[in-house]
């Protein structure tokens, strides 16, 4: 491919463009020429009939730590350079979206009281603008109690979006798959692809699909919008007294569901609250009276580490063909007395944590290994035999790295099912980040059920096991 060059007057300053395959080079009268990725370009346009404009719109980051903002430079054209003008804004916008559709339907929930109760002014000053720059239709709602959510997904005409959006945290995504599973075509509905932009205070997806350095940066997760592609993850069947709910993150007993339940008043501390709500669970320092068993399909770390390597070096295969007819929810497949092949965990345990998506706040990175689409969960078994609360406390030091998981302590299973009986009557449950009642439950996966749009094809989650060779 050779590059394509043009000129206009940006700010009425001689402007330099080349595009490469990768880049576009904007050079600004005798400015340091700003090397744009493809992937940050959002549109490109030339209109020979409006004032000969050569517009081009993208995302960057004034600071090199700063968060991502909207750029939108037009340029005059001069009448010479028309054609190349034309050539390029036509062949950037190809470039830059690629394999992806421009212009997405968007069905977007906005959750005025996620996290801090910012998210509308967030939406409409840093989102808004930017969606209607790339030129993305948007049906925006803005969720006015519990449950919204959940019958807007239920009843979506699917045939009119690309994605549903929502703009709030985890919770949010949650009502909305469960919304899918019990719309009138619930495969179909959780083919259709969900993406989060953080202004919640839990944000766990968020920073799954777009790492630290970008999971709580809201144009970031715009831009994987809009250039993201669909990724098919496992979610999870939880079945408790003959109830069937989706879950897509997390269930959390013992320790960690006081972490992730104790901690509703300090909502005004963020994803702080997290790491806060786990040294106060600390000082008790409780077992959790519960009998767990699994039907385990790995518990070898090294080896689930080296898997993840693998994945890690592919992008996720989706082939919207891929569905077939069966239109209703598959049925559990595991049996809630099965037992063959299930193994019981035999030591008082501090907490049980199990899910899919490494990063569960900003400052935990809990599952490390785990990937999106293996058919597993993973569970994190902490237990209290010959372990303090010291010991616990200082193995939190690497959580953000994920190096708790090298820990002995520390059983790590991925399993294809598991089941809890609690042996005694007081205790927290928590499914997602939300509560439910401390009785028995089992939990299947349910393999590629749903998708989310991603920009990696993988969580990005950077995780390494300099901590297991330091031992
Ligand atoms: N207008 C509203 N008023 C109150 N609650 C709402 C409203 N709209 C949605 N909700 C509910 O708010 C809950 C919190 O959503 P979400 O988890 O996305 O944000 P969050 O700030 O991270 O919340 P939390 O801190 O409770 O995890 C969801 O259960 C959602 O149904």
């Amino acid at each position: 491919m050779t590059d394509i060059d043009t000129e206009a007057k940006v700010y009425g300053k001689n402007t330099k463009y080349c595009l490469t395959s990768t880049t576009l080079t904007v050079t600004i009268g005798n400015k340091k020429p700003e090397r744009i990725p493809l992937y940050n370009i959002i549109a490109a346009s030339y209109h020979p009939s409006d004032s000969q404009l050569l517009k081009v719109a993208y995302v960057t980051r004034q600071k090199k730590k700063g968060p991502l903002k909207l750029v939108q430079l037009d340029g005059q054209v001069e009448g010479d350079k028309a054609e190349s003008a034309g050539n390029l804004a036509k062949t950037t916008l190809e470039w830059a979206y690629k394999d992806i559709k421009p212009n997405r339907r968007l069905k977007i929930l906005v959750n005025p009281h996620g996290g801090v109760g910012k998210g509308v002014a967030i939406f409409n000053k840093h989102i808004e603008p930017v969606f209607r720059a790339a030129g993305c239709s948007l049906d925006i709602v803005h969720t006015r109690k519990t449950g919204d959510a959940y019958d807007i997904a239920k009843t979506l005409p699917l045939i009119e979006y690309d994605a549903l959006i929502t703009v709030s945290g985890d919770g949010l995504v949650h009502e909305v798959l469960n919304g899918f599973a019990n719309h009138v075509n619930p495969r179909r509905a959780l083919r259709m692809p969900i993406a989060p932009i953080p202004t919640g205070s839990g944000n766990g997806l968020s920073l799954n699909l777009l790492g630290l350095e970008d999971g709580l940066d809201v144009v970031a997760a715009t831009l994987n919008i809009i250039k993201g592609s669909p990724m098919p993850v496992d979610v999870f069947s939880f079945t408790q007294n003959g109830k069937r709910t989706i879950s897509f993150m997390s269930q959390a007993l013992g320790l960690m569901a006081d972490v992730d339940l104790g901690t509703e008043d300090l909502r005004w501390m963020g994803d702080s609250r997290f790491m806060y709500g786990l040294f106060r669970g600390l000082i008790k320092f409780k077992p959790c009276d519960v009998q767990l068993s699994y039907k385990a399909v790995e518990q070898d770390k090294r080896k689930m580490f080296e898997n993840l390597n693998l994945r890690l070096s592919k992008r996720s295969d989706y082939t919207p063909e891929d569905l077939d007819d069966d239109t209703t929810l598959p049925e559990p497949k595991v049996g809630s007395n099965e037992t063959e092949g299930w193994t019981t965990f035999s030591e008082p345990l501090l907490y049980m944590y199990a899910g899919k998506g490494p990063y569960v706040a900003r400052t935990f990175m809990a599952f490390p290994v785990s990937l999106p689409d293996d058919g597993l969960i993973d569970i994190a078994v902490q237990s209290t035999k010959n372990f303090s609360r010291t010991g616990v406390l200082s193995s939190f030091d690497g959580a953000p790295k994920g190096e708790i998981y090298w820990n002995d302590s520390l059983h790590y299973i991925k399993a294809e099912a598991y089941r809890v009986k609690p042996l005694s009557k007081k205790g927290y449950l928590s499914i997602d980040g939300e509560s439910y009642p401390f009785e028995e439950f089992q939990v299947e996966v349910l393999p590629r059920l749903a998708t989310l749009l991603s920009s990696h094809g993988h969580y990005k989650a950077p995780f390494d096991d300099t901590k297991a060779r330091s031992k």
